[in-house]
């Protein structure tokens, strides 16, 4: 905190220090072996707070069969635990209240703690926490920041106080004006009251953007904006019931109680606090229609989830389709639309690789026979429609498991693997058949028909392994010039 505001708050004469009865009760709170009997001689001390604890233990809220009509009586059926939470607020919340000015915001300040408190029990106890009495002062003590800024800087946090719109702007103008906001004042005050460490860790998150790991104290953070709900009136705004709705669905309740099922809660809980806490806080009239708008709400933000994940998965998977489609064409030759010399190398080196020493694998390369005539006589255009007539036509006419690319030029390579020298000779004589009888282009009213010139070496083949992959292309390159040379349009064999 910023030394300035730690030295007006530490003193602000108006501020509090919790009277001799709470410093006790905090005190008995830090004992684990505190007894009832020592709690009743703590609160026995202050008559008013006697008389409330009395009261809140014939409250529905507590009750038993049994009425208790005197303090012990009254102490055995709240028990130590919430006897000591109880009497602590009733006391410090007691010093706080009524003093200084701005008397109506501390009137509204004080309804909202209250509030908070009751909503923090109702959670703790749809959540099992065991602890509902600490979750009640917990939410009743959430805002002593505030409280303490109202009686240090009086006016001026009043004013800072109507000026925001909201809880979120509230806490942003408290630290663009005071280095830091009240909930963390807060924890501060109740750190220097000594506050058993559970409340400190209450406060201090009461207001934390995201919800905390402790279940207390996520019912006291979820506690406020369910408060800001009710207090809102009977026409709360939208953004306030989906704010509360998205905080009560953290409550660490399995499942989390919803609004229509907490609001009637609270509703029957108010009579009894008003009276314990002496104040009037009223019920909206249209208690039900706010919790079916709240549910309707909730009905729409789901579907839009589900509109928004269907979105989001769709343009996933089109994502991923682009992707697929371009890696493809970067795979591809654009003119022939077969694999290129970029990506058949990858292939090759990989089929070689598996290969190892004992796998076949024919590797041919074919060549356009006079394919520069076609370009000299008809033109480049036509010959690059050749190109990719004869291109798609080695592909067609092969097997799936055989690989096609373009190699250079008017080269191409096809690689076939566990292939042995007679099968890759027969499939690219029948491939040489099929070819030459394929018209690859009319030219004036005429078929033209190319052939081809291929070599085939075999790895793994009659002639042994090749020590690399560098070895078999050379070694089909040279078939292949041999069938060039013996007159094109055949298929030759590597020879050792
Ligand atoms: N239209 C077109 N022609 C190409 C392309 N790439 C290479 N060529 C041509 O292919 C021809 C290859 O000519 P050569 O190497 O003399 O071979 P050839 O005429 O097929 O003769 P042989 O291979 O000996 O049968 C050249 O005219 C190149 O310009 C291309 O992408 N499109």
């Amino acid at each position: 905190m910023r030394p300035e505001l730690e030295a007006t708050l530490l003193h602000c004469r108006n501020l509090p220090s919790p009277p001799g009865v709470a410093l006790q009760i905090i005190e008995l709170a830090q004992d684990p072996n505190a007894s009832l009997a020592d709690a009743a001689r703590v609160v026995a001390m202050d008559p008013a707070l006697s008389a409330r604890i009395l009261r809140m233990a014939n409250s529905p809220l507590y009750a038993t069969r049994r009425r208790a009509t005197t303090l012990a009586q009254a102490m055995s059926t709240l028990g130590v635990n919430a006897t000591l939470s109880l009497a602590l607020g009733f006391s410090l919340m007691q010093g706080l209240r009524g003093r200084g000015s701005a008397i109506e915001l501390q009137e509204q300040l004080w309804k909202r703690s209250v509030l908070a408190a009751v909503i923090a029990r109702l959670l703790a106890q749809h959540a099992g926490t065991g602890r509902s009495d600490i979750a009640l002062l917990g939410g009743l003590l959430q805002d002593i920041g505030k409280l303490a800024l109202l009686h240090a800087l009086s006016d001026g946090y009043a004013r800072l106080h109507a000026q925001a719109i909201g809880n979120d702007a509230l806490l942003a103008l408290e630290r663009a004006a005071y280095g830091d906001d009240h909930a963390s004042i807060g924890a501060w005050l109740a750190r220097r009251w000594n506050l058993p460490a559970v409340l400190v860790e209450a406060i201090a998150c009461s207001e934390a953007p995201a919800p905390v790991d402790d279940p207390l104290a996520r019912c006291v953070q979820v506690s406020g904006p369910i408060a800001d709900l009710w207090l809102a009136g009977d026409e709360p705004d939208d953004h306030l019931i989906e704010q509360a709705q998205t905080w009560l669905a953290t409550c660490p309740a399995d499942p989390p109680p919803t609004l229509d099922v907490l609001l009637p809660e609270i509703a029957a809980a108010l009579p009894d606090i008003n009276a314990i806490f002496d104040i009037h806080i009223d019920s909206p009239t249209h208690l039900q229609a706010i919790g079916e708008h709240a549910r309707e709400l909730l009905i729409l933000r789901n579907l839009r989830q589900i509109q928004e994940m269907a979105q989001a998965r769709d343009d996933t998977l089109a994502l991923q389709a682009r992707m697929r489609e371009l890696t493809e064409q970067s795979r591809r030759d654009p003119l022939t639309g077969v694999y290129n010399r970029l990506h058949m190398q990858a292939q090759l080196e990989q089929a070689f690789n598996d290969a190892g020493q004992d796998r076949l694998l024919s590797l041919a390369m074919i060549d356009l026979d006079d394919f520069k005539q076609i370009n000299d006589r008809h033109g480049h255009l036509l010959g690059d429609q050749v190109l990719h007539q004869f291109a798609q036509s080695l592909h067609r006419n092969l097997r799936d498991s055989d690989l096609v690319a373009r190699y250079g030029g008017e080269e191409f390579l096809v690689l076939l693997p566990d292939t042995d020298e007679t099968a890759a000779q027969q499939a690219l004589e029948r491939l040489l058949q099929t070819v030459t009888r394929l018209p690859m282009a009319v030219v004036d009213g005429q078929p033209l028909h190319v052939s081809f010139s291929a070599g085939i070496a075999t790895h793994n083949g009659k002639a042994g392994a090749f020590p690399n992959l560098h070895a078999l292309i050379e070694a089909a390159d040279n078939a292949l010039y041999r069938a060039k040379h013996l007159g094109r349009q055949r298929i030759c064999q590597h020879t050792p």
